[in-house]
């Protein structure tokens, strides 16, 4: 099993930082400290038969540096030695990586975790807000994504420090509220009889949505991708998809307003994964705020609080880098998750 180390044992540079997602694997190399971490090119999973296999290829052989420790975020519960990826057929292996890539320490955190670090200093070129608010109180933080799934965290601000809280956010149940909510949410597809949030805000989530609003005006959906039906929506092409978007920002807005209460996030919710930056005018509209905003009796809290979407193409690299440099500001319980030579 993993030993236990604790955040104030930093890690030692080069340090290689990846992160590894369903279908793509990003990795750049921090230097030291005060460098700018030098990217590699995306790697697609299905191209290589382990992680190890991809760094070598994508990393190792295309630099001098040998790095000495690494830092991986990954898509997927990370419990014991052995941690196989959501949606991918890799398996990590933290000691097999030690000695297959001559590394010293290697620490796994989970992707929405990344993506939490990420957010506790994110400069403005790599947020667009969205309904500006002034973003003047350094306080807690949420983060959500719609992408391949829906992934939440929060980020805790306390004791001058940063604490990730990834959990199961996505998973949440959420029901109807509008008649026309009450008209579309039969039609969606369940889990176990359950709507959860997945069921709707994430790719396939979208694509759901859309089917059920054709169920309810009694019309065909067409086989849409979750791409087509944001291309539709956004270009007024078919009203089916039109209304999709404005369902699903209104649902994201609901949920998101939802976490903001849980985390007392008066530092503002940031919306990550692939979709948002693709359906960022939709999410302009009124629609999301307003939702986010609707939570009698606390709307002038709401209303204080700032959103933004993440629009920085390397965000989770960007949260991992941050860590890897200044530990110290964040509060990340390595235990079980850190292997060391
Ligand atoms: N223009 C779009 N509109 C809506 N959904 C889209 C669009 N383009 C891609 N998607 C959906 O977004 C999801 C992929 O999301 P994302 O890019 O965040 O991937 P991911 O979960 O981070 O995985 P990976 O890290 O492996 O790329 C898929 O369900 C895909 O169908």
């Amino acid at each position: 099993m993993a030993k236990t180390f604790s955040t104030s044992d930093p890690l030692s540079f080069p340090i290689l930082i990846g992160d590894i997602g369903g279908t793509n694997a990003r990795f750049s190399l921090l230097v030291d400290a005060y460098a700018e971490p030098r990217e590699f090119p995306i790697v697609h999973t299905a191209d290589f038969p382990t992680v190890d296999a991809a760094i070598q290829a994508g990393v190792m052989d295309k630099t001098s540096l040998q790095p000495r420790s690494a830092i991986l975020a990954v898509a997927g519960p990370i419990r014991g030695d052995e941690i196989p990826l959501t949606n991918c057929d890799w398996v990590i292996k933290p000691k097999d990586m030690i000695s297959a890539l001559g590394l010293e320490d290697v620490v796994i955190i989970n992707d929405f975790e990344a993506q939490a670090l990420a957010i506790a200093n994110m400069p403005d070129e790599f947020r667009e807000p969205i309904a500006p608010r002034p973003d003047t109180m350094v306080a807690s933080r949420v983060v959500l994504g719609p992408g391949t799934g829906l992934g939440v965290a929060g980020l805790v601000h306390a004791e001058e420090r940063w604490i990730p809280v990834p959990g199961e956010g996505g998973h949440i149940d959420v029901g109807p509220r509008t008649e026309r909510d009450y008209q579309v949410f039969p039609h969606i597809k369940t889990i176990e009889g359950r709507i959860a949030a997945e069921q709707i805000l994430c790719g396939r989530g979208m694509v759901n949505l859309y089917n059920a609003i054709c169920a309810a005006d009694g019309i065909e959906a067409k086989p849409y991708e979750p791409k087509d039906v944001s291309h539709a929506g956004l270009d007024g092409s078919d009203p089916q998809a039109v209304e999709t978007l404005s369902l699903f920002s209104t649902y994201l807005g609901r949920i998101a307003g939802d976490m903001a209460m849980v985390f007392m996030a008066r530092g503002g919710v940031y919306l990550a994964g692939g979709i948002s930056q693709k359906i960022l005018p939709a999410l302009k509209k009124p629609e999301f705020r307003a939702a986010f905003e609707d939570k009698a009796p606390h709307n002038a809290l709401m209303q204080a609080i700032p959103t933004y979407v993440v629009t920085h193409p390397l965000a989770a690299l960007a949260g991992l880098a941050t860590y890897a440099r200044t530990p110290l500001r964040f509060g990340l319980a390595l235990d079980g998750r850190r292997w060391r030579d």
